[in-house]
């Protein structure tokens, strides 16, 4: 089935501000550092960026120093994203794993002005935002962060008017959550491609997509397929809801004009017309993709677009080990050099009984006890014994997309660890608390995804897709915001120069997981 853009008169887009924007400036303060060590773009002088000197509202800065104690200032790309959030730029963000880009999406994203828009002679707020992320834990993080800043807003208002999340499977039949978008629309609406599109599908009014001020797509490289001779075939539904919103700026991109005004123009029209920012954000946004973008997808204003990404910050002290699974025993890569390591970062899980176990192990059991495993069981058995004599509380294992999640939870049981699921909702509850533990995951459902507590990721196999690309997201769960952390590899031979070929590309050294040969 085809679905039409929806139309864009001006009259639908009678949209009013309700709220002024803030004006805008960057002050300077030499005697502090922010959290990311900050220098001007000569690099010789400390600039010190406040929240209030980048725009956000003095009671919102509040809330934020109130729910997150340890946020004091903005981080480095924080301090150049955040004025172009409030402003209607098209925004590209690219910046190391862990920088603070989504977090800094979220504070700009809740500082714009609401949308308003006049509907038989009354004034109705509509949705501002859409901020669509590539799985389910990912919206369930940005949500939780937005609710401790809305709970922590005097006076708070309901969660509901503030944001609200539109995923696969979250237990909310889809037409519920289409009578709450329409009875109370939020903010920002969170979401996932497929559960956005699903609802557009049921129902094309209920999004106000023409109305919307901005969009956001995060991990934008992830979600959408560049290749003609694939999306052609299967767009996407990431593809197919900005085909849909941004079908009037791809028209008036292809407008015949003279060339030397065609971008004032461009521009002028768009803000009549109230075209909504887009922001693409990642922490691997190729050159290709960027020509995707800029030359054939019509979703970007070329002539309105801020490219911003962070100064090579030195990220946490995170070791990469290669372990190398020959079906006679696990060994280190040759070459991994040895480095010392301090007692307290090899602690011992502490192997108490978990005492949900035995009934889930029963379920377990039944379901996958008579079949055989889709796992290298030498694999699986290296991920147990790092984890038992490395891991303090949380260990990520990433195992690839085609793999059962349950199977490995299930298999990784049976060797005596602690291993559940990842659940962002339930993260939220355990977060550090919990442990030892090993979450399990694969990389749709890993991407992006923040535990600051978390201080293993063991990869099973070679990452999927684009290598380098894949790595540096899966690895970039620890070393976030300058934590310490450790990235175990697990390949087989054939596998081997690959994952070494990858760490080279990163200029890093394998070094020693010093449990095995
Ligand atoms: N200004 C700040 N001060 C202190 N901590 C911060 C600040 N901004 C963000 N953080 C923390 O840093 C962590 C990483 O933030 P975030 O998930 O936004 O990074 P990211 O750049 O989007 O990572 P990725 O590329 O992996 O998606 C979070 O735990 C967040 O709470």
């Amino acid at each position: 089935m085809k679905f039409l853009p929806l139309p864009t008169t001006t009259a639908t887009r009678a949209w009013i501000r309700c709220m002024s924007s803030t004006s805008l400036t960057l002050k300077k303060n030499p005697t502090k550092r922010s959290p990311i060590n900050n220098t001007n773009q000569k690099g010789t002088e400390d600039r010190c960026l406040t929240f209030p000197a980048l725009g956000l509202q003095p009671h919102f800065v509040d809330a934020l120093h109130t729910a997150f104690p340890d946020v004091l200032q903005p981080t480095e790309v924080q301090g150049k994203l955040i004025p172009e959030v409030l402003d209607r730029k098209d925004i590209l963000l690219k910046d190391v794993t862990g920088s603070g880009k989504t977090f800094g999406l979220v504070l700009g994203l809740l500082n714009k002005p609401r949308m308003v828009i006049e509907d038989e002679g009354k004034r109705r707020r509509v949705v501002t935002t859409l901020f669509i992320v590539p799985h389910r834990d990912l919206a369930h993080q940005i949500m939780h962060w937005i609710e401790l800043l809305t709970k922590a807003l005097k006076p708070s208002p309901p969660l509901s008017s503030i944001a609200q999340v539109l995923v696969r499977g979250s237990g909310l039949k889809r037409q519920d959550a289409i009578t709450a978008l329409r009875e109370t629309p939020p903010h920002v609406l969170v979401c996932t491609p497929q559960a956005l599109w699903e609802v557009y599908k049921d129902d094309k009014e209920v999004l106000q997509l023409d109305t919307l001020s901005t969009v956001v797509v995060d991990e934008m490289d992830y979600m959408v397929e560049t290749d003609p001779k694939k999306y052609k075939k299967h767009p996407g539904p990431t593809r197919d809801i900005l085909d849909v919103i941004y079908a009037r700026r791809r028209e008036l991109g292809e407008t015949e004009h003279e060339k030397e005004n065609k971008g004032e123009w461009i521009n002028e029209r768009e803000k009549e017309e109230g075209i909504p920012q887009l922001i693409v954000s990642s922490a691997t946004l190729r050159v290709h993709f960027k020509n995707h973008l800029y030359a054939k997808s019509g979703w970007l204003n070329r002539h309105n677009v801020v490219k911003i990404s962070g100064e090579k910050e030195e990220s946490g002290k995170v070791t990469h080990s290669i372990l190398v699974v020959t079906g006679n025993g696990v060994k280190n890569v040759e070459g991994a050099v040895k480095v010392e390591v301090a007692p307290e970062e090899a602690v011992m899980a502490n192997g108490e009984e978990n005492e949900e176990a035995p009934a889930a192990e029963e379920y377990y059991d039944e379901k996958y006890g008579q079949t055989p495993s889709p796992f290298d069981g030498e694999a699986l058995e290296a991920v147990a014994t790092g984890f038992a004599l490395d891991v303090p509380s949380t260990g990520l294992l990433v195992i690839p997309s085609w793999a059962p999640v349950q199977r490995a939870v299930y298999e990784l049981r049976t060797m005596g660890v602690d291993a559940e699921g990842l659940d962002m909702q339930k993260e939220k509850e355990t977060g550090e608390r919990g442990g030892p533990r090993l979450l399990v995951g694969t990389v749709a459902t890993t991407r992006g995804v923040d535990m600051p507590w978390l201080s293993h990721v063991f990869i099973l196999g070679l990452p999927e897709g684009r290598i380098v690309d894949g790595y540096t997201h899966i690895a970039g769960r620890v070393g976030r915001f300058g934590r310490p952390g450790r990235v175990v590899t697990v390949v087989t031979p054939a596998e081997c120069a690959k994952m070494l070929a990858v760490l080279r590309t990163l200029r890093k050294t394998p070094v020693r997981f010093q449990h095995f040969d």
